[in-house]
C-alpha cells in the first residue's frame, strides 16, 4: 500500500532519464522526459526518480530471445515504464473515465498470489433460473478472495492507484453487476458491452460471504445475462499470480417472464422438441419402454374418495401435510407462507408393459381411487422420508441447495392405488422432480428432469410416461463407462434412508445424474381406444413381482414378444383399429406366465374374455407389475369388466374397475398468483 511505500522510504533520485525503448510497433525512441525528471529524492511517493529498488530488470526483455511460433515481442523498457504514456500521445489517465481512452501511468501494483485468486458464483438468481418480470429482486453473489466494499470515487480516481491487497495478501477492492439482455439463450453474436439492462458497482462488504444488490424494478421479460466485474479498489480488474486459472468473475444467464414461470415454448425446445430426434434404434438390454398417460373417465366402479388430511413431519421448519383422497392423477399442492408462492403439480398415472412391451409402458392417467382416502396412512409423512420430499430433496441438493425451504406446505392429492400397477411410484417420483425444479427456481428441462427420475426409479417407462404424457416407448441409453457407474448408485445413495435423529446436513452432496440417462419416443394412438382397468384389492408391490422373474428367456419367446411389440405400437395408432391385430399383439411370454402365481385369475381373465366373446374388446394384459388388468377397447366396456370381475370373484379376488382415456399431456405444474 502506498503509506508503507513512503515507509520504507528508499533512495529516491537516482538514475532519471531513461525513457522506454519500445518495440518495433512503438519504439518512438528514447525522449527527455526522464531526463527532465527531478530528483525528489527520499520520498518514495513524491520522488520523480525510479528507485532502484522498484526495478523490473525483465522489463527490458522482449520474450523472443528463442523464438516461439505465434508470440509476438512485448514492449520493453528499462525504467519500469515510466515514461510509457509520453510515447503513446494519449491522455493521462488521470482518475477521470476518459472516454476516447487514455493511458496510464500507474504501475499495476499488488499481483494477488495463487491461493488469494478470487472467485465468485452468483447465487440469485442462478443460471438458467426464471424470474417474475418488473418485480423487484436482489442480486446475490458469493464471493471469495477480495476485502469487498472497498470502491474509490469513480469519477475522481478510476484506475489512479495500483491494486493493493490488505496484509493477509487479499485484493482490497468490490464488484460490480452488470445485466445484459439477449436476443435469445443460445445468441453467438457477441454483446455490445456499451448497453445493458443493469449495472451496480457493489460499494457494500459481503454478509456472510454473500454480496446482495437490489434490482427495485426488476426487468422487463426477456433473457439475461448476469455476470460480476470483480475489480481492486480503484476499479481495475483483479490481477493474480498466474496464467492460467477458473474465472475470477461469474456469469449466469437466466429468465424474465410475465408469471415467473419457464416459458413454455424455450422449455419445450430443450425437452420434447429433441426427444424425437434423439430417439436411436437398438434396445437395451433393459428393454424398451412405452408408457402412455390417460385420462380417466367415469367408468362405473370406484367413488371417488373424499379427503383425509394427516399431519407430516417438520423438515427445517416445514411442514408437510398430505392429503390424499381420490377424484384423478397424482396431485402436489405446494404453498409457502414465507415467499409469496404456491403451486401445484400434477402428474398422470401410468400403466407399463402393454403386454410384449415388458418395461415398456402404456397409457393412461385419471386412475381409479379404489379405496377412499386410502395411502395417507401408508407412506411416510416426514419430508426426510417420503418418496416425492425426497425426491424434491435429491434435486435440490444435486444443485447446492441443502434444504426444503422453511414453511413449505405441501398437499398431495392421490389418485393412484399403490402397488397396483398403475405407477404410483413413478409419479410420486416425477412430482418431486417437478417440486425440486420448481422449489429451487431451476428451470430443468424435461430431459434432465428425466434423468433425475431415472436415478431413483430405474425402470424408464412409467417415469417417462408419467413425464411427458401419450403413448411413450423408452429405453435407457448404453452409457460410457464413467457414466454407467454414476448412474448405477445404489438407491441408498441417490436417496439414503434417514435415520430417525436424520439433522439437515444428512444425505447431501448425493450422486449427480449422468445426462441424458433415457431415451423416449411417443407413439400413436387411436382416438377410440379406452382402457378398463380392473384393479384388484390387494397390493403386489413391483420389487416382488420381479423377484419371479427368470434371469433369462428362450429364444423363441423373446422372438414372440419382439414380433408382437413391434406390431403393436404401429396397430394402437390405427383408426380404426383392427381387434384381430392387436388382440394377438398384446400376448405376452416375458412377464405375465411368471406372474400369474401371483395374481389368482390372471390367465382366466386373459384367455377367456376375448374380443369374440366381448365384441369391442382390442386386447388384454396386465399393467405394469400387475396386478391390475388392462383392456383395451372402443365398446363394451361394462361387460368386460363385469365379467373379470366374476372371475376374479370365484378366485376370491375382490375388484374394482374404471374407464381411463389416454391423455396426450404429461406432468404439469402451475405456479398460481
Ligand atoms: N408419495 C410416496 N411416498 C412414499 N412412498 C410412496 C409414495 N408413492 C408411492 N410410494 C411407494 O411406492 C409403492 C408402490 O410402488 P410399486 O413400484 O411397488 O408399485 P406401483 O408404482 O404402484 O406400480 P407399477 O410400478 O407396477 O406401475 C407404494 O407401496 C409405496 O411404498
Ligand atoms: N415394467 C415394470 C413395472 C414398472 O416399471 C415391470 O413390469 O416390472
Amino acid at each position: 500500500a502506498p503509506h508503507s511505500l513512503a515507509e520504507r522510504a528508499g533512495k529516491g533520485g537516482n538514475k532519471g532519464g531513461n525513457a522506454n525503448k519500445g518495440n518495433a510497433n512503438n519504439d518512438k525512441g528514447n525522449n527527455d522526459a526522464g531526463a527532465k525528471a527531478g530528483g525528489g529524492g527520499g520520498d518514495l511517493q513524491t520522488s520523480l526518480t525510479l528507485d532502484p529498488s522498484v526495478l523490473a530488470k525483465g522489463f527490458e526483455s522482449d520474450g523472443q530471445a528463442q523464438q516461439e511460433a505465434g508470440q509476438v515481442p512485448s514492449l520493453t523498457s528499462s525504467n519500469n515504464f515510466i515514461n510509457f504514456c509520453a510515447t503513446t500521445k494519449k491522455p493521462i489517465t488521470n482518475g477521470q473515465q476518459i472516454k476516447g481512452g487514455s493511458c496510464n501511468p500507474a504501475p499495476m501494483g499488488v499481483i494477488a498470489a495463487t491461493d488469494k485468486m478470487p472467485s465468485s458464483k452468483f447465487v440469485f438468481p442462478k443460471n438458467t433460473q426464471t424470474i417474475k418480470a418488473n418485480q423487484q429482486f436482489d442480486v446475490q453473489m458469493a464471493i471469495q478472495n477480495i476485502v469487498t466494499g472497498n470502491f474509490v470515487n469513480p469519477n475522481t480516481n478510476y484506475y489512479a492507484a495500483p491494486q493493493h491487497t490488505d496484509d493477509s495478501g487479499t485484493i482490497i477492492g468490490h464488484t460490480h453487476f452488470v445485466i445484459e439482455k439477449l436476443d435469445a439463450i443460445d445468441q453467438t453474436k457477441p454483446t455490445n458491452p456499451g448497453t445493458f439492462a443493469f449495472f451496480k458497482g457493489v460499494n457494500t462488504a459481503a454478509k456472510d460471504g454473500v454480496l446482495s444488490v437490489s434490482v427495485d424494478k426488476g426487468l422487463p421479460a426477456g433473457i439475461y445475462r448476469l455476470a460480476s466485474i470483480n475489480a481492486a479498489a480503484n476499479h481495475q480488474p483483479v490481477l493474480v499470480a498466474i496464467a492460467q486459472h477458473g474465472s475470477l468473475d461469474d456469469m449466469v444467464y437466466f429468465f424474465v417472464t410475465e408469471d415467473g414461470q419457464p416459458d413454455a415454448a424455450a422449455a419445450g425446445a430443450q425437452g420434447n422438441g429433441t426427444a424425437a430426434a434423439d430417439v436411436k434404434g437398438g434396445a437395451a438390454a433393459d428393454g424398451q419402454g412405452g408408457a402412455a398417460a390417460a385420462k380417466g373417465g367415469d367408468g362405473a366402479g370406484a367413488k371417488g374418495g373424499q379427503a383425509q388430511a394427516a399431519k407430516g413431519g417438520n423438515a427445517q421448519g416445514g411442514k408437510g401435510v398430505y392429503w390424499l383422497s381420490g377424484s384423478g392423477y397424482y396431485t402436489v399442492r405446494t404453498a409457502m407462507s414465507t415467499a409469496p408462492r404456491s403451486f401445484t403439480i400434477r402428474v398422470p398415472a401410468t400403466s407399463a408393459n402393454i403386454g410384449p412391451g415388458f418395461d415398456v409402458a402404456t397409457p393412461m392417467s385419471r386412475p381409479p381411487s379404489p379405496t377412499p382416502a386410502r395411502g395417507a396412512d401408508e407412506v411416510p409423512l416426514d419430508p426426510y422420508k417420503n418418496l416425492t420430499t425426497r425426491v424434491a430433496l435429491y434435486v435440490l441438493r444435486c444443485h447446492d441447495i441443502p434444504l426444503l425451504p422453511s414453511h413449505l406446505s405441501i398437499h398431495v392429492n392421490n389418485e393412484i392405488p399403490f402397488g397396483r400397477g398403475l405407477g404410483s411410484s413413478g409419479a410420486a417420483v416425477i412430482a418431486g422432480v417437478l417440486l425440486g425444479s420448481a422449489l429451487g427456481n431451476l428451470n430443468l428441462p424435461r430431459e434432465r428432469m428425466l434423468d433425475y427420475a431415472l436415478m431413483v426409479e430405474r425402470h424408464p417407462d412409467n417415469v417417462t410416461a408419467a413425464l411427458v404424457g401419450g403413448f411413450v416407448g423408452s429405453y435407457l441409453r448404453e452409457l460410457d463407462a464413467a457414466a454407467t457407474q454414476a448412474a448405477s448408485v445404489p438407491l441408498s445413495e441417490v436417496l439414503p434412508e434417514y435415520p430417525p435423529d436424520a439433522g439437515p446436513e444428512w444425505g447431501t452432496n448425493p450422486p449427480k445424474p449422468p445426462m441424458g440417462i433415457g431415451h423416449y419416443v411417443r407413439f400413436g394412438w387411436a382416438p377410440a381406444i379406452r382402457a378398463v382397468a380392473i384393479i384388484p384389492q390387494f397390493e403386489l408391490s413391483t420389487a416382488k413381482a420381479r423377484e419371479v422373474l427368470p434371469e433369462s428367456y428362450s429364444r423363441k419367446d423373446l422372438v414372440f414378444n419382439l414380433q408382437r411389440l413391434a406390431v403393436l405400437t404401429t396397430a394402437l395408432a390405427q383408426s380404426p383399429p383392427d381387434p384381430e391385430l392387436i388382440y394377438e399383439a398384446m400376448k405376452d411370454r416375458v412377464h405375465q406366465p411368471y406372474r400369474r402365481g401371483l395374481i389368482p385369475g390372471l390367465p382366466e381373465v386373459t384367455s377367456s374374455i376375448t374380443p369374440k366373446s366381448h365384441p369391442g374388446l382390442l386386447g388384454i394384459c396386465l399393467s405394469g407389475a400387475g396386478p391390475t388388468i388392462l383392456a383395451l377397447a372402443v365398446s363394451g366396456f361394462d361387460a368386460i369388466a363385469e365379467d373379470a370381475r366374476k372371475i376374479f370373484k370365484e378366485k376370491g379376488v375382490e375388484v374394482i374397475w374404471k374407464l381411463l382415456d389416454v391423455v396426450s399431456e404429461g406432468s404439469l405444474i402451475k405456479e398460481e398468483d
